[in-house]
């Protein structure tokens, strides 16, 4: 039985501007997609990945995880992120049919720790059919009108910030995506379901890198991981 990681990798990066798809851009000469597939490799408990690329960097992807060393299969993502995984998804089932526990890993949180790859794999192992890593919030959170006005203050006790990766047992995560609706993250789509969704706790290095700002603190995160 096999662990999968599927890392959607086929966004544009608008909101980082780099003229090139986020997965490329570099932190410490390495591309971010690089570091995403090594960090989920050297955890030690995902035998296989699939990356979904930007569609004409398909060849490209390829070359680059070749580059790097890095076996992993790449196929053309989507218009969303719902729409990658997706086809990531149905790949890995085609090519990895004993697959049993999926992972589904932004390519911009190229720094989370092996620590929670191992908690959410673990976790799925022991039973849970869908797992999210998440971190208390730190701000107080209001919800607002489509003017700005405020409605409500949610007791940011019973808030999360949710990261990835998410885990999911293979026939969870393939129900979820039978539905074909979208959510911006994939235990969204198995809450619809009504299954239930449990959490580990998540770590401030598996941030996702979206504005030059989340760039800066990664070239620090990294630094801080090769201890220079
Ligand atoms: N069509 C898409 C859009 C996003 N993603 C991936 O989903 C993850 C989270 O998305 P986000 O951080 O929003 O990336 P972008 O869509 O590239 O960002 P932006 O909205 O700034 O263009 C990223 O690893 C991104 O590559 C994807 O695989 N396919
Ligand atoms: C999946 C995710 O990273 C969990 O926080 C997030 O929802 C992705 O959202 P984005 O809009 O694609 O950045």
């Amino acid at each position: 039985m096999s662990t999968v990681a599927l890392v959607p990798a086929a966004g544009r990066g608008e909101r980082l501007g780099f003229g090139m798809p986020k997965a490329f851009v570099p932190v410490r000469g390495t591309a971010l997609l690089a570091h995403a597939v090594r960090g989920l490799l050297d955890a030690g408990c995902v035998r296989h990945v699939v990356v979904a690329a930007p569609p004409a960097e398909v060849a490209a992807t390829r070359l680059l995880l070749e580059a790097a060393g890095l076996p992993a299969l790449v196929v053309a993502g989507g218009a969303d992120r719902t729409a990658s995984v997706g086809l990531a998804l149905r790949h890995a089932l085609q090519v990895i049919p004993d697959t049993r526990v999926v992972l589904v890993h932004d390519a911009a949180r190229a720094f989370t720790p092996a620590s929670v790859i191992q908690a959410v794999v673990t976790a799925v192992e022991a039973g849970a059919r869908a797992v999210i890593p998440v971190l208390p919030m730190a701000d107080t959170v209001k919800q607002v009108d489509a003017a700005g006005a405020v409605l409500a203050t949610p007791d940011r006790a019973c808030l999360r910030v949710v990261q990835t990766p998410q885990g999911f047992d293979a026939a969870t995560l393939v129900a979820a995506y039978a539905l074909a609706d979208s959510a911006t993250d994939d235990a969204g789509l198995v809450e619809k379901l009504g299954i239930a969704v449990t959490t580990v706790p998540g770590h401030p290095y598996a941030m996702k890198v979206t504005t030059p700002f989340d760039l800066a603190i990664a070239e620090a995160v990294l630094a801080a991981q090769e201890g220079q």
